[in-house]
């Protein structure tokens, strides 16, 4: 089974459980595109649902494909939402933002009863970190900000560049809410608990990538098939 086709095993095991009239979370990135081409086939078999995308990427592919959209102001509340994930750790606890849709994704997921995550097994990991962690943040006094986090890292004991991420033609790269990204290769991150919740407190930060406590479920595709793995305590 190659890449690919680890993405689509564990798109369609998480589109066994969309049911009839969800409203559905919609993530961002080659796996949850994956989801979407399963969901728009059963949508245009008859399946009724109703989808709040993470990203204009996937609100395009949507809208393409014929999955009929909502926005989160119009859809509040929300039954499941299904997303990739960069990393995942044996709590559930993940490294998102590689596509660049993580604040969308962290608004999105939190507005939903349950996350389910989908991903190869690649992307499982014991400790969060070696993906570099996308942190956005405000273009306004965006080298102070940087100062900031990098201060929090030096106290919580890590290190390891900031990169703001570019585009391919060299520009910055700039969020769907027109925001900054901040790659932070720390390295193996001890405490994502601390870490996630200091980087809050920072004015400048907008959002970052790691999402704890967010994910119920994760569908884990590997050559042998696919596995749900439930957070460990
Ligand atoms: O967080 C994300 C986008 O912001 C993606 O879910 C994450 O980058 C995984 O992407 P892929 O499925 O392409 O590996």
């Amino acid at each position: 089974m190659d890449a690919r086709e680890m993405k689509i095993k564990a798109a369609a095991e998480a589109l066994t459980h969309v049911e009839d009239g969800m409203r559905l979370g919609i993530g961002t990135g080659s796996t949850a595109e994956e989801f979407v081409r399963l969901l728009a086939e059963r949508v245009a078999g008859g399946l009724k649902v109703e989808g709040v995308p993470t990203s204009e990427r996937t609100a395009r592919l949507c809208l393409e494909l014929g999955v009929q959209l909502r926005s989160l102001d119009e859809l509040p509340e929300l039954d499941l939402t299904i997303d990739g994930a960069d990393e995942i750790d044996a709590q559930l606890r993940l490294i998102k933002g590689g596509g660049g849709a993580l604040l969308r994704e962290k608004i999105v997921a939190s507005a939903s009863s349950r996350m389910i995550v989908i991903a190869d097994e690649t992307k499982i990991v014991d400790t969060l970190g070696a993906f570099p962690l996308p942190i956005e943040i405000n273009p306004f006094g965006q080298v102070s900000t940087q100062i900031a986090i990098e201060a929090l890292a030096s106290r919580l004991g890590l290190s390891g560049a900031l990169t703001l991420r570019k585009r391919s033609d060299d520009s910055l790269y700039m969020t769907d809410g027109g925001h900054l990204i901040l790659d932070a290769s720390f390295g193996r991150i001890p405490d994502a608990d601390a870490l996630a919740e200091q980087l809050n407190a920072i004015p400048g930060v907008v959002e970052h990538g790691l999402f704890i406590n967010l994910a119920s479920l994760a569908i884990i595709a590997g050559p042998a098939g696919a596995r749900v793995m439930e957070p460990k305590n």
